[in-house]
C-alpha cells in the first residue's frame, strides 16, 4: 500500500479560501527521502494548475521536527545512479518551490536542519515555534558535507553576505530567537499558534493582486533559479562524484552513528 506522505487541500475555514495546507507526515522525522520528495513535487503541481488555489502553508504532521532536511541513507551505501535521482528530485523541489506562482508560507513547528531549512527557505514567508529545543540551519558542513550552490544563493538571499559566510562555513543551527534575529525566520510564535499565524499572514498576502506579486517574486528569483537551470546536468554529476567519495561515505556513516548513540 502506498503511504500517504502529506495531506493537501484547499481549506474554506474562516473566510480563508483558496489556501492549501500540505503537512509532512513521514515518520519518524520527515527526511526528504525520494518518495516524500516526488509527492511533495506532484502535489505542488497540481495545486500550482489549480486555478482556485492561490497560496500554500507548509508545515509537519511529526512532532517537535518540520524535517530533519534531506536522508541521509539516500545517500550512503547507495550507486551512483539512485544519488543522480536522489539529488534530482532534490533539484526539481528546489525550483518547483523557489520558483511557485503560490504564496507560500513555512509553518516551522519543529527542527528544521539542513534540507529542512532549505525548504522553508524557499517559501515566502517563515513562521516558527518559539522553543529553543528547535533549531534550524544549514549544518551541512558538520556532516563533512557541502552545500551546494543552490543552497548557498538561497541562503544569501535570505539573510546576506556576511551571515552566510559564517553560517556556512560553521554549518551554524541557530534557535529560533537566532533565527529571527539573522533573519532567517520572519516570526515566532507559541507552538500552538503557528498554523493559525501562518493562515493571518496568508490573509496580508493575499490581498496583493497575484499578478503584481507574482511578477515581482520572479524578477527577484530568476537569477538564482536560471544560474541551477543552466547547470543542472552539471550539478548532479558534481554531486555524484562528491558523494561517492570514500571519504564522504565515512563522514556520513560517523554522522548517522553518532545519531542513533545520541539517542540510545
Ligand atoms: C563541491 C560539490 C558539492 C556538491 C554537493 C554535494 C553534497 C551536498 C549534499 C547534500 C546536502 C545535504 C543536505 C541535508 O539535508 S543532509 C541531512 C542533514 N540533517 C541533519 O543533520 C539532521 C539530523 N537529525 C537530527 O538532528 C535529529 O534527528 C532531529 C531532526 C533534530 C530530530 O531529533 P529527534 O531526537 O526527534 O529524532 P532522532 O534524532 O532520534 O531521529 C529519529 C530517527 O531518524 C533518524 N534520522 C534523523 N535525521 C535523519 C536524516 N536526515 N536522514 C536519515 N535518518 C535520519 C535517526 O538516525 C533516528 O533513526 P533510528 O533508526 O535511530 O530511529
Amino acid at each position: 500500500a502506498t503511504k500517504m506522505a502529506l495531506r493537501a487541500g484547499l481549506r474554506s475555514k474562516r473566510g480563508l479560501t483558496g489556501v492549501a495546507v500540505m503537512r509532512m507526515q513521514s515518520p519518524p522525522v520527515n527526511s526528504l527521502n525520494l518518495e516524500l520528495l516526488t509527492d511533495i513535487c506532484i502535489a505542488l503541481e497540481k495545486l500550482e494548475m489549480d486555478k482556485s488555489c492561490r497560496g500554500l502553508i507548509i508545515t509537519s504532521n511529526q512532532p517537535k521536527v518540520f524535517s530533519a532536511g534531506l536522508d541521509i541513507l539516500e545517500m550512503y551505501g547507495k550507486s551512483p545512479e539512485h544519488c543522480g535521482e536522489f539529488w534530482k528530485a532534490v533539484q526539481e523541489m528546489w525550483l518547483k518551490f523557489y520558483g511557485s506562482n503560490l504564496v507560500t508560507i513555512a509553518a516551522i513547528n519543529g527542527s528544521s536542519p539542513a534540507g529542512g531549512c532549505l525548504m522553508a527557505m524557499t517559501c515566502d514567508y517563515r513562521i516558527m515555534a518559539d522553543n529553543p529545543r528547535y533549531s534550524i540551519g544549514l549544518n551541512e558542513t558538520q556532516l563533512g558535507i557541502v552545500a551546494p550552490f543552490w543552497f548557498k544563493d538561497t541562503l544569501m538571499n535570505t539573510v546576506g553576505h556576511r551571515t552566510t559566510e559564517m553560517a556556512l562555513e560553521l554549518g551554524l543551527l541557530y534557535s529560533p530567537a537566532e533565527a529571527l534575529k539573522i533573519g532567517m525566520v520572519d516570526q515566532l510564535v507559541p507552538e500552538d499558534q503557528v498554523l493559525t499565524t501562518a493562515t493571518e499572514a496568508m490573509t496580508k498576502w493575499l490581498a496583493i493582486p497575484d499578478h503584481a506579486r507574482q511578477i515581482t517574486k520572479s524578477m527577484i528569483r530568476k537569477p538564482t533559479i536560471d544560474k541551477l537551470m543552466s547547470n543542472r546536468e552539471d550539478d548532479v554529476k558534481n554531486f555524484v562524484k562528491f558523494i561517492s567519495k570514500d571519504s564522504i561515505q565515512k563522514s556520513l556513516g560517523v554522522y548517522l552513528e553518532m545519531l542513533k548513540k545520541r539517542k540510545a
